[in-house]
């Protein structure tokens, strides 16, 4: 707990002074065990260091111009990080990671997916997650919603606020929601229109660029 809200602490530093990063990203990099943690810890601190000491060189009103005076952070590492478990990561510990998460100070925490469980079986448990920190206060947990079906069933398990996702690359979409460019916008669309008639918030995925695929680099579309 104490590494979680000081990884946290050590994050919002790192935001404040320009360098804004995934959370998630980092979740993602330690793994599931605590040396796992620890390890990805240390590459931060150095991080927030190695700025430190290069910031020196810089009066610091020419620092603080460019701070942004709100950075939102998503924590996306429940649901994008444990979607590529190899292990499905049982859901007492996933529910337990995001009141760490929570824990820490962050307020917004993409909690699940509700796809297929015949693509994503780690996620297959996404309504029991939903159930299970449906009395914590404070915090916004969208959850992933790639098309009408899983919005209609996010909504019935208590989701206030979705995701969506589209892609610039005809592989991509195809590998990650089975579906054209041109099929993922009805979805997308189709999942926009019912989330409005609700007034329930859309947050959407683009992956636009400098993403390598199978197409190499798709910036032109
Ligand atoms: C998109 C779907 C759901 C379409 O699913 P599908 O198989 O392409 O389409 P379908 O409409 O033909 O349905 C087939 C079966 O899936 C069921 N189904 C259909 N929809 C749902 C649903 N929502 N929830 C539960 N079940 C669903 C449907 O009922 C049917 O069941 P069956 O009759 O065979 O028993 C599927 O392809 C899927 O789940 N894909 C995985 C999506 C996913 O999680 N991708 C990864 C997330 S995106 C991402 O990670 C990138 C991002 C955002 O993080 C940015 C980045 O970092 O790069």
């Amino acid at each position: 707990m104490f590494a979680l809200h000081e990884m946290s602490r050590q994050m919002r530093t790192v935001c404040k002074n320009g360098a804004v990063s995934g959370f998630g990203g980092f979740l993602r990099a330690a793994g599931n065990d605590v040396e796992g943690l620890e390890a990805s810890y240390s590459s931060i601190r150095r991080l927030s260091s190695n700025w430190n000491q290069s910031s020196t060189k810089e009066p610091i009103s020419n620092l603080l111009k460019n701070i942004p005076e709100f950075v939102k952070i998503v924590e996306v590492g429940p649901r994008d990080g444990l979607q590529n478990e190899k292990h499905i990561v049982p859901t007492a510990v996933k529910v337990k990671l995001i009141e760490m998460l929570v824990a820490s100070g962050l307020d917004v925490v993409e909690a699940t997916s509700f796809v297929s469980p015949k693509w994503v079986p780690q996620l297959a448990d996404a309504k029991d997650v939903m159930k299970a920190i449906r009395n914590v206060e404070g915090v916004r947990f969208p959850v992933l919603t790639p098309n009408l079906k899983g919005f209609e069933a996010a909504v019935a398990a208590g989701a206030k606020e979705v995701a969506i996702f589209a892609s610039a690359s005809e592989s991509f979409s195809k590998s990650n929601i089975n579906c054209s460019i041109e099929d993922s916008l009805i979805r997308y669309h189709d999942v926009a229109t019912a989330a409005t008639k609700l007034s329930i918030p859309v947050r959407t995925y683009h992956v636009l660029w400098g993403v390598q695929w199978k197409e190499q680099y798709f910036h032109h579309k």
